[in-house]
């Protein structure tokens, strides 16, 4: 193919090694690529917590309007950004193939102990993580930490807070790995949707040979079931970033299993569900869970977050 794809992406350090990331895929492929930088309002926003400047598109409006008129041919995301809902005249034509979903603890002091005893302050932006580690750790001073990973990490090294909580993926794929003191596990801290993989987002009516060869140089298939299940548990909940939700599936030869759950922001309840079924029913498997999770309260815990905004 002749075509030069450009790829369209935010210019955060962990922006650009993901849209090196699919560029290099696609070049495996023979295919020519240009990368073009977008900034983002939740680029240039920093001085808003990610839920009050709301859940939808804060990322992505920019990297769409350039979708929209031409100026890229696909943009690349962290797959956990991406709202569940997209406009009509866009679709998510290819994920990644997954990194370590789980979150995990980073500081520069060597012997912090992450445990329910300790009183440690720990740095996030995230609403499931704040809530996450007031259910789970009580003991554990939170404070609201944002920026990209590199401002996070100089925050810390200021003092602001001893440890920070992030996605593994991240932690690695900016070279820090070496200061993760602590590992969640999965069945505690189930990861936000979509967490460790890479989306690629095009315009609806691209072209179909061009998809093609897109989503052969690109897609991994196991990650796109797990994607579409979580993606359908989110979209059932109407949610984004700014809501607590989790959800992870796994797949086991064609049988997917998908663990999605709601917890309540002052850590107080914990609403967590588990279903298995076939592959092909992705989408439906996620939002089967959504209506569990909803049904046991869920619905409660997001009328409580939707009336105190
Ligand atoms: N919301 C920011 C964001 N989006 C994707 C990642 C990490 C990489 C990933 O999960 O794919 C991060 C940082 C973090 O949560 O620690």
């Amino acid at each position: 193919m002749d075509k030069v794809v450009k790829i369209g992406t935010r210019g955060s350090k962990l922006a650009l090694w993901q849209a090196d990331y699919v560029a290099e895929l696609l070049q495996n492929e023979g295919v020519k690529t240009e990368t073009v930088i977008i900034e983002t309002k939740g680029d240039k926003i920093l001085d808003k917590s990610l839920s009050k400047i709301g859940s939808k598109g804060v990322f992505t409006e920019e990297l769409e309007e350039q979708l929209r008129n031409g100026g890229i041919d696909i943009a690349v995301h962290s797959a956990k950004d991406m709202q569940a809902t997209l406009d009509e005249d866009f679709k998510l034509i290819a994920f990644t193939e997954r990194e370590q979903v789980n979150d995990v603890v980073v500081s520069y002091n060597k012997n912090l102990k992450i445990n329910t005893t300790d009183k440690v302050v720990l740095g996030t932006s995230s609403v499931r993580r704040v809530a996450m580690l007031k259910h789970y750790y009580p003991n554990i001073e939170v404070v609201d930490v944002r920026g990209n990973l590199q401002t996070r990490m100089r925050k810390m090294e200021e003092g602001l807070c001893d440890a920070l909580v992030l996605a593994y993926a991240g932690v690695h794929r900016m070279g820090y790995a070496e200061h993760i003191v602590h590992h969640f596990s999965l069945d505690e801290f189930t990861p936000a949707a979509g967490q460790g993989s890479v989306a690629i987002e095009a315009s609806s009516n691209i072209d179909p040979a061009l998809e093609r060869v897109i989503r052969k140089a690109v897609n991994n298939e196991d990650a796109e079931y797990r994607l579409r299940a979580e993606r359908g548990f989110l979209k059932k909940l109407q949610g984004g970033c700014s809501i607590p939700a989790f959800a992870l599936a796994s797949l086991d030869g064609n049988e997917l299993s998908i663990t999605g759950g709601l917890v309540k922001l002052d850590g107080s309840h914990i609403i967590r569900h588990t279903k298995s079924g076939d592959k092909m029913q992705a989408k439906e498997l996620g939002r089967e869970i959504a209506e569990m999770v909803l049904n046991d309260g869920g619905d409660k815990i997001l009328a409580e977050i939707k009336s105190s905004k």
